[in-house]
């Protein structure tokens, strides 16, 4: 599937962009002059299976510059358990098709820069690698290793880092402010670990599909991308590449999920680890933490790819807010709240149990409808600990009217986003009003109702949502302020495209690279996900949505065709 072109984010045009520059000026490779390509960035080719660089090598004979390269991360959802989580009860968690996309672009040997373009949040800076503390990162003791476990911030690194924050975006609102230093610290304190004094200089551009602060997980998200793309400058990584052994695609993810980790850090501070994972590792986990040890993480490798509508109220709300209220319930009233959270914790252990079964059948109505009533009834459990909000509700009830699929809040609610999990084509038997199904006959979906044919045709088990219902759903909910997204639940993790060169239907002998300028310029989520080659077709005999030329860490799969 494509998300859709009804995501409202606004799209960067790559003008008016906050320009903060501590050394050097922006210099984007095609301003830069044409250099010998550095042997060591040869080097750098990670192992991508293919003779990945062919294609733009063949291409650009006249430049020696190295191509660039681009990696890609999903968002995630929390499909059950929120809330539960934060006191000790298994939750699951899974990818959505919104994603995160970092384009890296090198500069000639003879720039020492390196530069962030976050288009998103209005943030570019560039820092001069030689002014960087490698001193403080290197020094013994602190110097760590791609493969290290880092499982909390060094606040002596964070220290000699400072100095290279506060040159970042000095003179806007403290409040935004503070979301460039979120994001430039993550960056940092990423390249200063994995990076070296003797990296070429590079430019990375990011865009992002999923919106921002909506429980979406998008700060995971780019953590995802820039550890990935660290570690595949420094060939840490191995693949991704067709039939590469499942444990080989696990070893790789959990490589850079580590990473991530760290890069959440710095933008969350005490984050669980349940958003880098999913991130990573994409389909879908199980996250239970505990009072001591490590957390229970279990990936659900059969967990099924199912289109999804995903509504953003556009409430602003806080998640500590939220986590707060359930607090005092449990305070207030102890058993009856203990009893709501063991509830749910048994609807995240009652899906884990049909997903893990042996005769797990994902593409049975019967799954479906058990997974979807459970969703149902997690809903009414938040409902019950007063973490849902009237838009959450109104949005509910609005797709409660089209009987398109089963709806809960998902993340710490108060606002933030709803799902629905769309039900799948209704056989004979099971249309009618027998279904559940409530009909409005009074609204505009009376002539789409969920057992004429024109229903049947979208209600749909692959990964695209057509429909007469879905487009009035849309009008509605826009008309009410609300943002529709439809996506893919339980995609991919990681991509990478290396090099950034795609055929998008053209002909064009070596394809066409994808520069840093025509990302900056791609319009939406629709111009970027065109750009980078996403489109609708069938993949294992499924329909759903095709990268072209992207390769992914699959460990649920050893051919990714
Ligand atoms: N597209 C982006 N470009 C640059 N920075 C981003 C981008 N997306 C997220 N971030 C960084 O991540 C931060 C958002 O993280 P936050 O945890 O508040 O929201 P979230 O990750 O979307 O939601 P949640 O953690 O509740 O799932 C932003 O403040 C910014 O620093
Ligand atoms: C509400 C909560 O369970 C989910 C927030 O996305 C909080 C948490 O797990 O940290």
């Amino acid at each position: 599937m494509s998300a859709t072109g009804s995501l409202r984010k606004k799209a960067p045009s790559g003008r008016g962009i906050l320009k903060h520059t501590t050394s050097h000026s922006t210099q984007t490779p095609e301003q830069s002059p044409i250099d010998s390509m550095p042997a060591q960035l040869l080097s750098q080719i990670p192992q991508t299976g293919a003779p990945a660089t062919k294609p733009a090598m063949q291409r650009k004979q006249s430049s020696p510059m190295m191509p660039p390269f681009m990696v890609s991360s999903p968002g995630k959802v929390i499909v059950y358990g929120e809330h539960a989580v934060v006191h000790g009860k298994p939750a699951i968690a899974a990818a959505i098709s919104l994603r995160s996309y970092l384009h890296v672009s090198f500069l000639s040997k003879s720039h020492r820069t390196v530069t962030i373009r976050f288009p998103d949040i209005e943030l570019e800076h560039t820092w001069n690698i030689d002014e960087l503390p490698w001193d403080v990162f290197n020094a013994p003791g602190k110097k760590k290793h791609y493969y290290d476990l880092v499982t909390s911030l060094d606040p002596e690194l964070l220290e000699a880092l400072q100095p290279h924050l506060d040159v970042v975006s000095p003179k806007i609102p403290e409040s935004i402010r503070k979301i460039h230093h979120a994001s430039a610290c993550s960056f940092l304190y990423l390249f200063l670990s994995l990076a070296s004094r003797k990296t070429p200089p590079c430019v990375y551009t990011l865009r992002s599909t999923i919106p921002l602060r909506a429980g979406l997980g998008s700060s995971a998200s780019i953590s995802v991308c820039i550890s990935s793309a660290l570690l595949l400058q420094i060939r840490a990584l191995s693949g991704p590449h067709q039939d590469q052994p499942p444990q080989e695609s696990e070893l790789q993810i959990e490589r850079i999920n580590r990473w991530a980790f760290v890069g959440e850090m710095c933008i969350h501070g005490n984050p669980s680890g349940i958003d880098n994972t999913v991130a990573s590792g994409g389909k879908a986990v199980l996250y239970q933490k505990f009072k001591n040890g490590p957390p229970r993480i279990v990936p659900l490798h059969s967990f099924p790819e199912l289109p999804l509508l995903l509504v953003n109220t556009r409430q602003s709300r806080s998640t500590a807010v939220e986590v707060a209220k359930v607090a005092t319930l449990l305070e207030n009233h102890p058993i009856l709240t203990e009893n709501i959270l063991d509830a749910i914790g048994q609807i995240t252990e009652s899906a884990y149990k049909l997903l893990t079964a042996p005769d797990f059948d994902p593409e049975s109505h019967a799954s479906l409808k058990y997974l979807g009533d459970l969703v149902t009834i997690n809903h009414g459990l938040l409902v019950s600990l007063g973490v849902s909000h009237p838009k959450l509700e109104r949005i509910r009830e609005l797709i409660d009217h089209t009987g398109i699929g089963w709806t809960k809040l998902t993340g710490a609610g108060g606002g933030g986003c709803a799902i629905t999990i769309i039900k799948p084509r209704p056989t004979s038997a099971a249309n009618g009003n027998g279904n559940g199904v409530h009909h409005d006959h009074s609204s505009s979906e009376s002539d789409s109702e969920p057992d004429s044919p024109v229903a049947a045709s979208i209600i749909s088990s692959g990964t695209k949502l057509k429909h007469a219902i879905l487009d009035s759903l849309e009008v509605k909910l826009e008309n009410e302020g609300f943002e529709k997204f439809e996506t893919t639940l339980a995609g991919d993790g990681v991509g990478v495209l290396w090099p950034a060169v795609l055929h998008n239907g053209n002909e064009e002998e070596g394809g066409e690279e994808i520069d840093q300028e025509k990302f900056l310029r791609a319009e939406g989520t629709e111009g970027i996900e065109r750009l980078v080659g996403v489109t609708n077709g069938i993949r294992k005999n499924v329909e759903r949505e095709v990268r072209e030329g992207w390769k992914f860490w699959r460990p649920w799969e050893t051919n990714q065709n």
